[in-house]
């Protein structure tokens, strides 16, 4: 099981304060992030086996839609921030889509990552079969 984080520049103190409150259940899994998030984690929280990817205006997003695509990623925490237009908007809209396409559970604010985690291991789900085109 693995677990990707992603935040938006406006939600990433929150990421970095969600990810210490729940530091000994993120420890159990490996994690991969966008490179920005994943930088700011790993500063308070090292002992964390996380992948840094690109940062997401750069690519990240889609890496890490490309991991869920691959069967890679159980489930995806990305604190959006709504309140901000972003020029990389079509590739968080990609991320979630694939998300949505793939059935990987999905938190996109704080309070539902927060229900996600309190029962991690219900996120271990069926392989889901997607029909390629
Ligand atoms: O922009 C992001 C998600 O769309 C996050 O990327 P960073 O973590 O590199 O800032």
């Amino acid at each position: 099981m693995a677990l990707a984080l992603v935040a938006h520049d406006q939600k990433k103190a929150e990421m970095v304060t969600f990810c210490r409150e729940h530091a000994a259940t993120l420890e159990r899994f490996p994690l991969y992030a966008t490179g920005t998030t994943g930088g700011m984690i790993l500063e308070v929280l090292p002992q964390l086996a996380l992948t840094r990817l690109k940062s997401g205006p750069l690519g990240g997003d889609q890496q890490i839609g490309g991991l869920i695509a691959d069967g890679r990623i159980d489930a995806l925490i990305f604190f959006v921030d709504p309140l901000t237009p972003m020029p990389h908007d079509v590739d968080v809209k990609a991320l979630t889509r694939l998300a949505l396409v793939y059935d990987i559970p999905m938190a996109l604010n704080r309070r539902t990552a927060e229900l996600l985690l309190a029962d991690p291991g219900r996120l271990i789900l069926p392989e889901v079969s997607v029909d390629e085109a």
